[in-house]
C-alpha cells in the first residue's frame, strides 16, 4: 500500500487515541541486555546480540512489555550493514540480521498478546498498567556516529569533510531494509546534528519510504543538539518532512527535557516524544557511564506529568533506564482509560 502523508500520520494518531492520548516507549535496550550478562563492548554494541544471543533481545522486549511499554524499539540501533561486513558477513547476511531485529520485536509482541489473552482475557493486572493494549514496533536507526563507535553520537562532530551525500550513502541500505521489514515505524534516534537530519529527510523522500518515521535528537545543554546546531532548527527541519510523524528528544538528561519540549512546540504541531537517559554522563574514552551523576527512577518519574502537561505525547527511557523506570513512568502517566480495538481483546 502506498502511504500519503495523511495515512502515515494516521498510524500514530490512531495509536495515541487507543492508548488514551499518551503512550509509553520502552527503556534502554542495551542497558537491559548488559544487565542480563551480554558483553556489548563491541563496535556493534547491542547489535552484537543479533548474531550471538537473539533470545536475550526477545527477553528484554518482553520485560519492557510487561513493564508497560507500548512502543518497543528494535536492536538495530548500532547494527549496520557496514558493521556486519567488517565482521566478515555478506551484505545479504547483514540485511537478514536487520530484518531479524524487527522479527524478534514482532515475536515478543505476539507472545505478549497471546499470554495476555490466555491469562487475563483483557483484564487489568496492575491498576495503572493495562495488559492488553496496542503495541507498535519501531525499527531503530542509530546515527553514523553510533556506527563509528567513537562517541561521536554525543559530539555530532563528523569532521569538516562530511557531507549529506556521504551520510545518505551510509544509511540508504539499512533504511530501505527496515522500511520493508514489517515494522510500524522507523525510529531515527540520537540524531546528533543537522546534517544527519537533512540526510535522513532526503533519503526518506528520494526513496519514497512508505512507513512513518520519528526523529529524535540528543542534547547536552538543553539548547542545542550535541553538535552545537540549534535544537529548534533541527526540530523545524524534522517538521518539514511529511514522512516524520513525531519529533523529540532521547538519550538526554531529564533536567533538560522541559525546555526542549517547549522549543519543539514552537516549530511543530506533530506529537512530541521524549525518552531521556538516566542523566548519567557517558565517558567515550573509557566506554563507560559515569554513575552518581544521574537521577533515580523516583526522581525521573516526578517529571512525567509535567512533561505531559506541556505537550509530550510519548514518554519512555533511554540509556541506563530499566523496566523499573518504565513501570514507574507507566504508573505516573496521567491518562484517560483506553478504548481497545476488538481484535486486541480477542487476542488476535
Ligand atoms: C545511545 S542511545 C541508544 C538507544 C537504543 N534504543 C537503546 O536503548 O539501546
Ligand atoms: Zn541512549
Amino acid at each position: 500500500m502506498k502511504f500519503g502523508s495523511g495515512e502515515r500520520m494516521k498510524v500514530l494518531e490512531e495509536f495515541l487515541q487507543q492508548v488514551g492520548g499518551f503512550g509509553v516507549i520502552d527503556g534502554g535496550l542495551a542497558t537491559q541486555l548488559e544487565s542480563h550478562g551480554a558483553d556489548l563492548n563491541d563496535p556493534l554494541w547491542s547489535g552484537r546480540c543479533l548474531i550471538e544471543s537473539p533470545h536475550l533481545i526477545q527477553k528484554v522486549h518482553q520485560e519492557y512489555l510487561e513493564a508497560g511499554a507500548e512502543i518497543i524499539i528494535t536492536a538495530s540501533y548500532q547494527a549496520t550493514i557496514q558493521g556486519f561486513e567488517s565482521r566478515g558477513l555478506s551484505i545479504t547476511e547483514g540485511e537478514a540480521l536487520l530484518r531479524r531485529s524487527v522479527e524478534i520485536a514482532c515475536e515478543a509482541r505476539d507472545q505478549f498478546w497471546k499470554k495476555c489473552a490466555e491469562s487475563l482475557n483483557g483484564s487489568v493486572d496492575d491498576a495503572q498498567i493495562p495488559k492488553v493494549r496496542p503495541i507498535l514496533v519501531a525499527a531503530s536507526v542509530g546515527s553514523y556516529g553510533a556506527y563509528l563507535a567513537d562517541g561521536s553520537e554525543y559530539s555530532g562532530d563528523y569532521g569538516p569533510g562530511m557531507t549529506v551525500h556521504t551520510l545518505k550513502d551510509f544509511h540508504r541500505g539499512r533504511v530501505q531494509v527496515l522500511a520493508d521489514s514489517g515494522a510500524d515505524l522507523l525510529a531515527f534516534e540520537t540524531i546528533p546534528n543537522k546534517l544527519e537530519a537533512q540526510a535522513y529527510i532526503e533519503l526518506l523522500e528520494e526513496n519514497d519510504i512508505q512507513i512513518p518515521a520519528w526523529f529524535s535528537f540528543n542534547s547536552k545543554d538543553g539548547v542545542n543538539v550535541v553538535s552545537g546546531d540549534s535544537f529548534t532548527e533541527c526540530a523545524a527541519l524534522a517538521d518539514s518532512c511529511t514522512n516524520v510523524v513525531a519529533v523529540g528528544i532521547n538519550c538526554t538528561p531529564p533536567r533538560f527535557i522541559h525546555g526542549l519540549i517547549l522549543s519543539i512546540q514552537k516549530v511543530t504541531a506533530k506529537p512530541i516524544l521524549v525518552y531521556p537517559n538516566s542523566g548519567e554522563t557517558y565517558d567515550a574514552d573509557r566506554k563507560q557511564w559515569v554513575a552518581s551523576t544521574g537521577v533515580s527512577d523516583v526522581d525521573f518519574v516526578s517529571y512525567v506529568q509535567k512533561w505531559q502537561e506541556i505537550g509530550a505525547s510519548l514518554i519512555g527511557g533511554c540509556c541506563r533506564t530499566t523496566p523499573n523506570t518504565i513501570k514507574a513512568i507507566s504508573r505516573a502517566m496521567n491518562r484517560t482509560p483506553q478504548i481497545l480495538p476488538p481484535q486486541l481483546l480477542d487476542g488476535q
